[in-house]
C-alpha cells in the first residue's frame, strides 16, 4: 500500500477556564483510531461533515501535525518525522489557503518552487508546460497573484503543487467557491492527471459531484471514525438511499398503490413515489402503466448528499463537533 494508515488518533487538549480559579481540561479526539490503505493510483474521496476529523487526517499525513497514537507511513515514509523528505513525494492544495505569493506574478512563484525543490530544469520546464497548457495558465502568469480570480487562483495552486511531480496529491476543498466552468476544468485536470502520471490523489470535499465524477472510492468519517470506505454504490446502499420516481397520470387520481414502491407526494396529476435504490424500478414501472392512466415517467437518483445524511443519522451534515471527552 502506499499509503497506510493503522488506528490512527490525534486527540487535541483544550484548557478553558470554568470559573474564577478553576481551569477545565477538555479532550477533543479529532481522529478516533482511523484505519485504511489507498494504493498507487487510486483516486479516493474523503468526506465528512463540519469538525469531523478531515483535515487533522491530512495534516498528519502531511507531517503538519504528529499523531498521538498509532501507524502512518506515506511512501514508506513516517511524515512526522520525515516530514522533509516527504515533501518531495506530496503535493498539497488547500482550497482556501493559497501557497503562492500574494504580491508576485505565478511565474515568479513558480521559479521558487523550482529552486525550492531543486527541480531538475528540463522537468520544471516540460511540468510548467503541461500545466499551462492543460490548466489554461497561459495568460495568467505575468498577472501577481492578487488580482487573479479565485478560480484562476485554484488553478495556479494546482499547478504549483505539481511541478516537483508528487507521488501523491492531497486535495483540501478544490473547487470550492468556484463556479461551474471552473469546477469543470479543475476536475478534467485531476482525471487526466490520475490517468496519465497515475498520481495518488486524496481528496476532501463539501461537493459531492467532486467525488461523483472523480473518485471510485469513498471514505466517510464521522467523530473521527471511518463510518464507510467503499465504492460509491455501496455508500447508497449502506445509506439506505431511495431512488424517487415522478409520475405525470392523464388525470388526478388517488395516491397510487403498487408492490415495491411508497407514494411520497402528489400536486395534481403528478405524484412522486419512492422505491429503494438497490431495487430495479421496472417491475414498479410496469404496476404503474397497468394500473393508472400514465402519460410521462422519470426516475432521479439518489444524490450522495442525502445519502449521507441519512447516515449522520438524519443530520443533513449539519455541523457536529468530534467526540469530546471532560475531565
Ligand atoms: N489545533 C486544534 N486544537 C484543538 N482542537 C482542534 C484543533 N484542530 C482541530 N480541532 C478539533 O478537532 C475536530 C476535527 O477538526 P477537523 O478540522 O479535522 O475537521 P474537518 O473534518 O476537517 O472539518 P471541516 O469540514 O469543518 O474542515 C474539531 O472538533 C476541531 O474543533
Amino acid at each position: 500500500m502506499f499509503i497506510e494508515v493503522e488506528a490512527l488518533e490525534k486527540t487535541f487538549t483544550i484548557r478553558k477556564r470554568a470559573g474564577l480559579l478553576r481551569r477545565e481540561k477538555r479532550e477533543v479526539r479529532a481522529v478516533d483510531g482511523i484505519s485504511f490503505g489507498i494504493g498507487k493510483g487510486e483516486m479516493v474521496g474523503y468526506i465528512g461533515p463540519n469538525g469531523a476529523g478531515k483535515s487533522t487526517t491530512i495534516k498528519m499525513l502531511t507531517g503538519i501535525l504528529t499523531p498521538s497514537g498509532g501507524r502512518l507511513r506515506v511512501a514508506g515514509i513516517d511524515p512526522s518525522r520525515d516530514r522533509t523528505r516527504l515533501a518531495h513525494r506530496i503535493g498539497v492544495v488547500f482550497g482556501q489557503r493559497t501557497t503562492l505569493w500574494w504580491d508576485l506574478p505565478l511565474r515568479d512563484s513558480y521559479a521558487l518552487v523550482h529552486r525550492m525543490y531543486r527541480i531538475p530544469d528540463t522537468r520544471f520546464a516540460e511540468n510548467l508546460a503541461r500545466c499551462v497548457d492543460l490548466l489554461d495558465l497561459g495568460e495568467l502568469l505575468d498577472v501577481p497573484v492578487r488580482q487573479l480570480s479565485l478560480g484562476q487562483r485554484m488553478r495556479g495552486d494546482i499547478a504549483a503543487a505539481l511541478l516537483h511531480d508528487p507521488d501523491v496529491l492531497y486535495l483540501d476543498e478544490p473547487t470550492i467557491g468556484l463556479d461551474v466552468v471552473s469546477k469543470a476544468k479543475v476536475r478534467e485536470f485531476l482525471r487526466e492527471l490520475n490517468a496519465t502520471r497515475g498520481t495518488t490523489v486524496l481528496l476532501t470535499t463539501h461537493d459531492l459531484t467532486d467525488i461523483e465524477q472523480l473518485c471510485s472510492r469513498v471514505m466517510v468519517i464521522d467523530h473521527g471514525r471511518l463510518m464507510y470506505d467503499g465504492g460509491l454504490a455501496g455508500l447508497h446502499e449502506a445509506g439506505e438511499s431511495e431512488r424517487s420516481l415522478v409520475v405525470d397520470l392523464a388525470r388526478e387520481t388517488a395516491p397510487i398503490e403498487v408492490p415495491g414502491a411508497r407514494f411520497v407526494r402528489a400536486e395534481g396529476p403528478r405524484q412522486w413515489l419512492a422505491l429503494p435504490a438497490s431495487a430495479s424500478a421496472a417491475p414498479v414501472v410496469a404496476a404503474v402503466a397497468a394500473a393508472y392512466p400514465l402519460v410521462d415517467l422519470s426516475v432521479r437518483e439518489p444524490d450522495i448528499e442525502s445519502v449521507i445524511a441519512k447516515m449522520y443519522g438524519g443530520t443533513g451534515g449539519t455541523p457536529r463537533a468530534a467526540g469530546e471527552s471532560v475531565r
